[in-house]
């Protein structure tokens, strides 16, 4: 998968090409429908009755004589209306019986959409989107269903027609024994294509067009990735519309987003430590994870396990005294050491050897607030994780002085909210026009302010650095992996992250890597999963991913 771009850059970059005279508005707009099309029977080719998919065969004449498959598309008032009634003049072009419903006022289309409306007017009708609209679409024999009502230009509030309409369309249209597909232009109306969010819309149960298919142009937009969209979007096709040969400006690019992929492992991963073939256990790092008191010391257990199989050279459990037989029953290839205090860490911090650190996993919050300024006054690749966050809810400002670049933050939102309210505020407020703030938005701000890396957390995991790297590691899609929202599977991640860093793993890759991994280990494993078998899934992950990892 390729850069994740914002509606504006999106726009930046056609109107890029549409001003250097390679294409017209017109040309990428046929492109699109095109696009569309071919998705539709690539996805579905049952649905294709006529052949060729790009249009300009004549029909099957199968097609119109037996059963005509049947189209209602609904079309909306920018231009991806415009591609809307590009579908429908290619649907219909290939025997196709299609049905077009206009939201909005034809005299004031945009010109692009304009001149397709009136192509479509030549061969067909356009009736008005009513609140009665699902009505007939419920009781019509459709085969198939196109939302081209609002795609990257949606931007404020629905209004009643159009948000009841959907929200009934989609709720009584779910079930298997639904027969019509539904495909959604760009992103589905009720999304909106920055943040994944729904578009604000007073109903109890507002769903927006729930699609089983999103076709978008050029490039994934960033909204398809996190938040509610993937609940609505159904799968991704991204369709060339001949855009690719025109780069964004420098200014474009800093504030690009990217996924990651297993590439964040194969680049680095077999080679990243000192000496591939003849490196020694130290030369593979050694890690150093604060527990928590007696009965506290699980979690600080599990990220130990997760560090140690994701390839540090040694793992050692900084333990308070009381804690030191209960973790020592428990562990076998981990190493534990007593670290009572500040004073203690301060001491054992003297062994360099030891190149990172994890604190917060079941630390508690005193042992925290005591233990971090030692922990972060050292200067190693650390991890900041749980309590280690949540000791400085009252006074983020204290943290963010003693943090440098080799940190990493891992909150989740609870976590992100505390540390960062007022960015926290921005980015659960209902957008009510666009840009809109996303979660990517959000990572880079809370980055930039705490000058080092922030990963936070959930099912579209989204890293940020302070100088405007930002990636996104999106469990959705054919990458779902629910069974991760268990107690237990943070502290891993934590483990994983620090077990990189100490392997030599910049902080940034060392994020992004461990969160890939994680899911990996997730959708290794499966349903029942629990945070004990992610660090057990890893050798089967790495195995397949190459075989010196
Ligand atoms: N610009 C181009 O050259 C191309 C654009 N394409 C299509 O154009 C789309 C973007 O077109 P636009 O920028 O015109 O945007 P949209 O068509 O997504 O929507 C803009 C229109 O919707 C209205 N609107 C926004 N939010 C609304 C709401 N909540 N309720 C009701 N109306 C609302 C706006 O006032 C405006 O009239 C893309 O998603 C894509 O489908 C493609 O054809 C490829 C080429
Ligand atoms: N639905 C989900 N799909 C994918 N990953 C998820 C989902 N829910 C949670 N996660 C991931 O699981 C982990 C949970 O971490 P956290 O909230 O800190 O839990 P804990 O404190 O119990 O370890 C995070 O890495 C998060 O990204
Ligand atoms: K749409």
């Amino acid at each position: 998968m390729s850069d994740l771009l914002t509606a504006a850059q999106m726009r930046a970059i056609e109107q890029a090409a549409i001003e250097s005279g390679d294409v017209t508005g017109l040309e990428l707009m046929e492109r699109a429908g095109q696009g569309v099309v071919e998705a539709i029977f690539e996805e579905w080719p049952e649905l294709d009755e006529a052949g060729d998919v790009a249009g300009g065969q004549p029909p099957d004449p199968r097609g119109i004589s037996g059963n005509r498959k049947r189209a209602v598309v609904l079309c909306g008032p920018g231009n991806n209306g415009g591609d809307g009634f590009v579908v429908a003049r290619l649907l219909q072009g290939r025997g196709w019986e299609v049905e077009v419903f206009l939201y909005g006022d034809a005299e004031k289309l945009p010109p692009d959409a304009k001149v397709n409306y009136e192509r479509w007017l030549q061969i067909g009708a356009v009736a008005e989107y009513t609140s009665k609209l699902h009505m007939h679409v419920l009781k019509g024999d459709f085969d198939l269903v196109v939302d081209a009502l609002l795609g990257t230009g949606a931007s404020r509030a629905l209004d009643g027609v159009l948000g009841n309409t959907l929200t009934v369309l989609s709720a009584s249209m779910s079930g298997k024994e639904r027969k019509h597909k539904r495909v959604a232009i760009d992103n589905p109306t009720g999304t909106n294509s920055d943040t994944g969010v729904q578009l604000d819309f007073d109903h109890v149960e507002w769903t927006g067009f729930d699609a089983d298919l999103t076709v978008t142009f050029h490039r994934s937009k960033v909204g398809h990735w996190l938040d509610f969209a993937a609940d609505v979007c159904g799968k991704i096709i991204v369709k060339d519309i001949g855009l690719e040969a025109k780069p964004l400006t420098k200014a474009g690019k800093s504030s690009l987003a990217v996924p990651v992929d297993e590439r964040v492992w194969l680049l680095d991963g077999p080679t990243r430590s000192l000496g591939k073939h003849v490196g020694h256990k130290y030369s593979h790092g050694h890690a150093l994870i604060l527990t928590g008191g007696s009965g506290k010391t699980g979690a600080a257990r599990l990220a130990a396990r997760g560090a140690l199989r994701v390839g540090a050279g040694l793992v050692t459990l900084g333990v308070p005294p009381s804690a030191q037989q209960e973790v020592a029953c428990q562990i076998t290839a981990l190493m534990l050491t007593r670290v009572g205090d500040a004073t203690a860490l301060d001491v054992i911090l003297g062994d360099n050897r030891l190149n990172a650190l994890c604190l917060g996993p079941g630390m508690g919050l005193e042992r925290a607030r005591d233990l971090a300024p030692v922990a972060l006054a050292a200067k190693r690749a650390t991890v900041l994780d749980a309590d280690a966050l949540s000791a400085f809810a009252d006074d983020p400002e204290a943290l963010f002085q003693m943090l440098h670049e080799n940190c990493v933050l891992t909150p989740h939102g609870g976590e992100f909210a505390k540390l960062f309210p007022d960015v926290g505020a921005k980015l659960a407020a209902v957008p009510t026009k666009g840009p809109a703030y996303s979660k990517v938005d959000a990572t880079r701000e809370a980055a930039a302010r705490a000058g080092c890396i922030v990963l936070y957390k959930g099912a579209d995991t989204v890293i940020a650095a302070p100088d405007g790297r930002c990636s996104v590691n999106a469990a959705v899609y054919e990458r779902a992996a629910p069974w991760l929202a268990t107690a237990g599977s943070g502290d891993v991640l934590a483990g994983f992250i620090t077990g990189l860093l100490a392997r030599g793993f910049a902080p940034m890759a060392a994020a992004e890597t461990g969160a890939w991994l994680h899911v990996e280990s997730a959708r290794a494993f499966g349903p029942g999963l629990i945070a004990e078998d992610l660090p057990e899934m890893l050798p089967q992950v790495l195995r397949a991913l190459a075989p010196e990892g």
